[in-house]
């Protein structure tokens, strides 16, 4: 069965149809890792956005019941060159059809998905739509020009509920604005004492709780659209050791004051070298991100860039200068990737310690 693309700017690819026959309109992105499109296509960050694969054989493994980074993917689609449909692996359950199928989330293949991503490269990400043959194509085109990006995806996948992953460890407060699972299992695996939060948690709530530490997940979106997140982390900020990824970066940097800004397509993948600034180190780093912090903004805050990416320049970790804080933009739990970066847990359960040893006061005086 045949299936199109329709971009906002009236480009349209026709292909063949996979997984779910809904219609699904989303920003049009790419990721560039070569394997882990299992854990790619459940990360809540995805949430409202429709994914090109430019790696070009998609599915090849399989999909099992453990590289899940969520329970319900909030991708709007996926887009390949070609797909594998006979997977083979021992770990393999089924197929990226049959989930994407049961999951209510269209597939695309057998497009020029260099042609897509080179467009996309040079414009910047588009809106898109995934239809049938039969659609009107002016008409989606109007309709995608007009549409307005939805502003909610974090409140669509954050936890409704609080709930713990026990430990006999530090104990963290985890603020799920999307989490991906990767993060719990890095915390879990350093026997951290982990309570999981939704996105619009307090900071008194989380005072309370008087945890050692306090985590910030990734999640979908702009940052500026969780303006409680960013009041929360100005509460907790000086009180409690704080760690956060990506959408938690972000949202870190908006509370110190600095700026974010779109950027025209992005970092997704596994394959971006980001340079660790204080050890003067390269690595390797899984990523998916749309937004970053301005550098030019981090003029006249108390935070400093501690990583930056290879690729472009734009900022990849932050710290504070007074207070046991720091962040990054990149995905030290990987999941796909390279686990280069997995030592920032270590990182993290160490200013637990130290400003345990100090009563607290490490973290008002770092
Ligand atoms: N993975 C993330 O947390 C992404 C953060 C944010 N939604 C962005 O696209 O920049």
């Amino acid at each position: 069965m045949k299936r199109q693309l329709i971009l906002e700017d009236g480009t349209v690819f026709v292909g063949e149809a996979f997984g779910s026959e809904q219609e699904k309109t989303g920003e049009v992105v790419f990721n560039t890792g070569m394997t882990g499109y299992q854990e790619i296509l459940s990360d809540p960050s995805y949430c409202g956005q429709i994914v090109t694969f430019t790696y070009p054989l998609i599915g090849n493994y399989g999909v099992n019941r453990d590289d899940f980074e969520s329970i319900e993917p909030a991708v709007h689609g996926i887009i390949v060159k070609e797909m594998c449909d006979f997977p083979s692996n021992f770990r393999s359950q089924f197929s990226i059809d049959a989930f994407l199928k049961a999951k209510g989330i269209p597939g695309l293949a057998e497009i020029d998905t260099r042609k897509l991503t080179k467009k996309i490269r040079e414009f910047g990400t588009l809106k898109g739509k995934m239809c049938s043959m039969d659609v009107n194509v002016d008409e989606v085109v109007h309709s995608l020009k007009t549409a307005v990006l939805p502003t909610n995806q974090v409140q669509q996948v954050s936890t409704k509920r609080a709930y713990p992953s026990p430990g006999r460890g530090n104990k963290v407060v985890l603020v799920d604005f999307g989490m991906k699972h990767g993060i719990l299992r890095e915390l879990t695996k350093r026997q951290c004492d982990v309570l999981v939060v939704p996105h619009n948690v307090t900071a008194e709530e989380i005072l309370r709780l008087e945890p050692d530490g306090i985590m910030l997940s990734n999640g979908p979106g702009d940052p500026k659209d969780v303006p409680e997140a960013i009041q929360m982390i100005q509460g907790v900020l000086g009180k409690i050791p704080l760690f956060g990824i990506c959408l938690g970066h972000q949202l870190f940097a908006l509370a110190c004051g600095a700026n974010t800004e779109k950027m025209r397509f992005g970092h997704r993948g596994s394959n971006h070298p980001v340079k660790d600034l204080e050890h003067n180190r390269v690595m390797i780093t899984s990523q998916n991100h749309g937004y970053t912090v301005e550098e030019a903004s981090l003029t006249g805050t108390d935070i400093v860039v501690t990583h930056r990416a290879l690729n472009d320049g734009t900022v990849e970790g932050l710290k504070h200068k007074f207070h046991l804080a720091f962040t990054v933009q990149y995905h030290p739990e990987a999941s796909p990737g390279p686990d280069d970066a997995n030592l920032l847990f270590d990182q993290f359960v160490n200013l637990m310690e130290t400003n345990k040893k100090a009563g607290n006061e490490a973290c008002l005086n770092a």
